[in-house]
């Protein structure tokens, strides 16, 4: 079953630059290598502000999926984990509600700056991976009308 080449949408936190300017780059690339098309690159403050940048994305009707970059450090309170588990249940929500795929490919919480640099490769095209795989699947998803068994992958 042949899919149209999907539209991705990123979604990038301005704090701790140095590590998600990183992770911008290695998630275009990937996206890249998988046919996607980046088609719209959203940069916001900080994680917290990641949720509302999502939102407008995912009511473009020329959006198939959103890819959230951030890196939350640790600092000298649990700020950090209130940051993160906010963030990472709204994204859940929106995905839910627009029905689009939202890959997390924010680090954090609980790491440290070293930690979070060692991560940058793998969260970002992991977050590409899962939401151009689902946006796919989503798609085919749309497409089938049979009532025999078939298997979506
Ligand atoms: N400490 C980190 C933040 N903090 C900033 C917040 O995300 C937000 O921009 C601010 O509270 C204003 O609303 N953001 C990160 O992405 N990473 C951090 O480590
Ligand atoms: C996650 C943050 O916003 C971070 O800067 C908070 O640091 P702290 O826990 O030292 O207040």
């Amino acid at each position: 079953m042949q899919v149209q080449s999907i539209r991705v949408g990123i979604v990038i936190a301005e704090f701790n630059y140095d590590i998600t300017y990183l992770m911008l780059q290695r998630a275009i690339s990937h996206a890249e290598f998988l046919g996607a098309k980046v088609q719209v690159i959203l940069k916001v403050p900080g994680s917290y502000e990641i949720p509302l940048a999502i939102k407008q994305l995912l009511k473009k009707d020329y959006i198939d999926c959103v890819v959230a970059l951030g890196a939350i450090i640790k600092g000298e309170t649990k700020h950090d984990e209130l940051i993160a588990n906010q963030v990472a249940r709204l994204i859940s929500d929106l995905e839910l509600e627009y029905e689009k795929p939202i890959g997390l490919g924010i680090i954090g919480p609980g790491v440290s700056h070293e930690q979070a640099v060692e991560r940058i490769e793998e969260y970002s095209t992991r977050a590409v991976e899962a939401s151009v795989k689902m946006a796919k699947r989503m798609k085919k998803m749309e497409m089938i009308s049979s009532e025999s068994t078939v298997i979506i992958e």
